[in-house]
Formats: C-alpha cells, sequence, structure tokens
C-alpha cells in the first residue's frame, strides 16, 4: 500500500473502501476496494476531500481481482457457459440456454487446490435453465499473481473438454408402452402414462407412439420393437418391473435384444428401473413408483437421455450415495440433494 496524490492516480487500485457522507442523502462507500481510478473519479475523489489516497500498486507480473476473474471466467466456460462481468471481483457463471449441465469434478478440485481462488458451483448432470446461475468465481486477495493464472491454465489444458459446459437438449422422438392386464382390459384407466408424458414433455419430446399392451413378454417385446420401426429415439416401458409372476416387463426388454446397462438402481424411489440400449436406443423400464411419487430415478436420469448421453452401469451404481429422496412437503428437485453424486 502506497500513499500518492489523488491526480496522479489514475489507472491505481484503490486499497480499501472510501466513504461518502452527503447528510440526509447518502452515507456510504463512494469507491470500493479494489476498485480502478478512472480520469472521471478524480474530481469526485476530491470533492470527498481526498486529496491523497492509499493505493495498491500492480507489479509486472501481478493482476487485479476483476481482470483475474475474467481471465479465468473465460478459461474456464465452455460450450453454453456464459458470465457475467464482475462486481467486486466476483464472476456470476450461468447457462446460455436449457440444457444438461456438465462439470468436471476433477479440473474444479484442482483449481481450489491451488489456494487463493475460489470457484464453487452447483452439482453436475442437472437439467439447468437458461440464465440459470452455474457458480460464482473470485480471487480471495485484491491481486493475484499472473503464475497463479498460469497454473490454472495448465490444469484445464489437461483435459481436452472445457471445464464448465452445457449440452444442448435434443428433441427426441418417444414412445411410451403401457402395460398391465387390468389396465389392457379397463378395469382401471391409465394413470401412469399421462404421467410419463408430461415429464416427457418437459424436454420439447415427440411422442409419436402411446399403447396399451397386456402383461405378456411376446406383446410387450412386438410393441418395443414396432417403437423402433417407427423410429422411436426412446422407448419407455411401464409397470410389470417388481417381482410378481405377472410382471413380464424386465424380460420382454431383453427378449428384444437389448443390452441391459442395470435392472435395478440404488435409487429410493425407482429401485426397479431398469436401463437398456436396443441398437443404442435407450430403452427404460419404469416402476410403478414412478407413477405414484413426485421424483424418483427416472427423474434423474432424463436430461442425460435427452442430451444424446450413452447411460454406463458405473452412472447408474453410483447413484446410491444422495440416491434417498427425503420426499419434502415441496419438491425441489433438482436444487437438493437428490441424484447428487
Ligand atoms: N417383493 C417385492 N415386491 C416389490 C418390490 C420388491 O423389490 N420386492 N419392489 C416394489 C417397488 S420398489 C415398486 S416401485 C413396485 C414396482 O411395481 P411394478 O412396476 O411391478 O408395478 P405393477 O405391479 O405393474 O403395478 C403396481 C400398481 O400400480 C398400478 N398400475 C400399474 N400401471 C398402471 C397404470 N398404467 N395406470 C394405473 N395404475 C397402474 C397397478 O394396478 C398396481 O396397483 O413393486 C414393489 N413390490
Ligand atoms: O422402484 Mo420402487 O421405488 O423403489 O417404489
Amino acid at each position: 500500500m502506497k500513499a500518492i496524490p489523488t491526480v496522479e492516480a489514475i489507472g491505481k487500485v484503490i486499497a480499501h473502501d472510501l466513504t461518502e457522507i452527503r447528510p440526509g442523502e447518502f452515507k456510504g462507500a463512494a469507491f470500493k476496494k479494489g476498485h480502478v481510478i478512472s480520469k472521471k473519479d478524480i474530481e469526485h475523489l476530491l470533492r470527498i476531500g481526498k486529496e491523497h489516497i492509499y493505493v495498491i500498486e500492480l507489479k509486472e507480473d501481478e493482476l487485479h481481482e476483476d481482470d483475474a476473474a475474467v481471465s479465468i471466467g473465460e478459461l474456464i466456460c465452455g460450450e453454453g457457459v456464459y458470465f457475467t462481468e464482475p462486481s467486486e471481483g466476483k464472476i456470476n457463471i450461468k447457462a446460455e440456454y436449457n440444457g444438461l449441465l456438465k462439470i468436471d469434478r476433477r479440473l474444479l478440485d484442482e483449481v481450489n487446490d491451488l489456494g487463493e481462488v475460489c470457484l464453487a458451483t452447483i452439482h453436475g448432470n442437472v437439467n439447468i435453465q437458461k440464465d440459470g446461475l452455474i457458480g460464482g468465481f473470485r480471487v480471495i486477495p485484491l491481486i493475484i499473481s499472473k503464475r497463479k493464472l498460469q497454473a490454472i491454465n495448465d490444469i484445464l489444458s489437461t483435459s481436452n473438454k472445457p471445464m464448465l459446459r452445457v449440452k444442448p437438449f435434443k428433441q427426441l422422438k418417444a414412445a411410451i408402452i403401457v402395460t398391465g392386464g387390468e389396465v389392457y382390459r379397463g378395469l382401471i384407466e391409465d394413470k401412469f402414462g399421462p404421467v410419463v408424458k408430461s415429464k416427457l414433455n418437459k424436454y420439447n419430446c415427440e411422442v409419436i407412439m402411446n399403447t396399451i399392451v397386456p402383461d405378456d413378454i411376446d406383446e410387450i417385446k412386438e410393441a418395443i420393437l414396432e417403437a423402433k420401426t417407427m423410429g422411436a429415439e426412446f422407448i419407455v416401458v411401464t409397470g410389470g418391473m417388481s417381482v410378481d409372476p405377472d410382471d413380464k416387463t424386465p424380460g420382454a426388454i431383453k427378449a428384444t435384444g437389448a443390452e441391459i446397462i442395470a435392472y435395478g438402481t440404488p435409487v429410493l424411489p425407482g429401485s426397479m428401473l431398469l436401463v437398456s440400449y436396443l441398437d443404442h436406443i435407450p430403452v427404460m423400464g419404469l416402476p410403478g413408483c414412478v407413477m405414484f411419487s413426485h421424483t424418483t430415478a427416472f427423474d434423474i436420469l432424463l436430461p442425460r437421455v435427452f442430451a444424446g448421453e450413452a447411460i454406463e452401469r458405473r452412472d447408474i451404481t453410483g447413484l446410491g450415495y444422495g440416491g434417498q429422496c427425503l420426499k419434502c412437503k415441496e419438491c425441489s428437485f433438482p436444487i437438493c440433494h437428490f441424484g447428487k453424486v
């Protein structure tokens, strides 16, 4: 810190907040610590009685916190991610459009581990809305060494993908196949199809087939294969997922030749969910709880399906940590721990 005449301070960084009081009108910081003094500020500074001020002198290899935040924002924000103007050294990081938020956790941890920086985010793999807040970045001190910026750059260059990205959702054609003899015979009204449809509609999805079949392996299998022939890019089969003799859905999905990624997910509700791929088309078996519960394993996986991600076994088995829904009175998912790993 160094005291200099105010008239010589253009381009210098103010070392602490400077208070202005205009009786009956205003009391507060006229200039914040860290502010870079411009020509138009000089008159204002003199008006509040500052003929000399303490400034921080940036050395050749140092950066002001605002400049550091902008430089790092440019390094970490990839496709579909933008950041706001720095304010008090902090940028907010937001989504350019709706999509699946991807965060490289290793890069995030390594950057924070450097010290003197703070990069905080929400969890990844969630459906993020346009302009939704992804996180914030600031450097901890008022000035930071350019070497730190280089170190961050070095960490980020160990990956061929940016740390933060938003994958746009695809407009998939979907098929809903409702199983259950009681529904097929009209003993009860189908309540499952509409629940699934409304969940798919949130992703601008076109439902090209919506059919009801009895608990019969061949009929369910044929319906799945027909959906594929019709051009379905996502096939959902409801009901018949547990252990009763009439529960035929897992067997029927298998009989189509689909590769079963997981039958059973460590998620409650949603434990009996099945994820498979039939020639790269995701085919899911949905247990009764998806109709009954507000939020289940199905909601956790949907954004990934619509972003075109291939779901692997480890993606499913890793859901146990954070896989218990607390069934809050008002569901705030995805703004909760559910489905976050
Ligand atoms: N012994 C065990 N029993 C159950 C287990 C288990 O692990 N061991 N898991 C439970 C869990 S978890 C769930 S979830 C359900 C899964 O049920 P299913 O997917 O087999 O559902 P269904 O038996 O087909 O139906 C259950 C219930 O829901 C009604 N239903 C089904 N489809 C429709 C529809 N389209 N519209 C209206 N209502 C529908 C159906 O009539 C039944 O009442 O299994 C537990 N059991
Ligand atoms: O598939 Mo069930 O949730 O766990 O109710």
